[in-house]
């Protein structure tokens, strides 16, 4: 979700593990040499959706890499068959931290629409492998430190031991 801290906890998170850090919206407004606000106003929705799709195509490739992905990019399912190359973080931060930190802030073409966005995207979100509850003050550092914890015991469910 928009605010929720992909961009801040995903360089911790890059740093930590020693992985590069990519974010698909900064790799959008370079190609489009526009920022994402005026991609929307400009070009509309559906011409940036198209975009981040064949941004995160190509970068679905990568390895060693943390993707901070735009807060709307699992609303397409075709998206989903480039997310599931990795494993996916949902940071599921309560509206009211992401009111808070969003208040200030015009560079989120859809931030007027925060709850009901969320409302319509939480079961979405949940389909991530990895759901991180951030619901107080908690600091990136933490936050990156509890996502790496949970790391091997997403691996043991998805990996099958083959029978001998
Ligand atoms: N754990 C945290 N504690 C306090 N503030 C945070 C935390 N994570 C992020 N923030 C702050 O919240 C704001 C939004 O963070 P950030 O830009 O990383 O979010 P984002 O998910 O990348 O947003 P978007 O997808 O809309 O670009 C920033 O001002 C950032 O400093
Ligand atoms: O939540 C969303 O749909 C968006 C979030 C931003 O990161 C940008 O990708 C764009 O503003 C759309």
């Amino acid at each position: 979700m928009m605010g929720a801290g992909k961009t801040t906890v995903g360089k911790q998170l890059a740093k930590d593990l020693n992985y590069r850090f990519i974010d698909t919206d900064e790799t959008i407004e370079a190609i489009a040499k526009q920022p994402i606000t005026d991609i929307f106003q400009t070009e509309g929705e559906v011409y940036f959706r198209e975009l981040e799709t064949q941004v995160l195509s190509q970068l679905s490739v990568y390895a060693r890499s943390v993707i901070s992905t735009g807060g709307g990019i699992i609303t397409k399912q075709t998206n989903w068959s480039y997310l599931r190359d990795g494993l996916v973080v949902w940071l599921d931060v309560d509206l009211e931290i992401l009111k808070k930190r969003l208040a200030q802030d015009q560079t989120r073409p859809l931030a007027d629409k925060l709850e009901s966005l969320l409302e319509t995207r939480r079961s979405l979100y949940a389909q991530a492998d990895i759901v991180t509850p951030i619901n107080s003050d908690i600091s990136p550092a933490d936050i990156s430190a509890k996502i790496i914890e949970t790391i091997p015991t997403v691996l043991k469910s998805q990996v099958k031991i083959p029978n001998n």
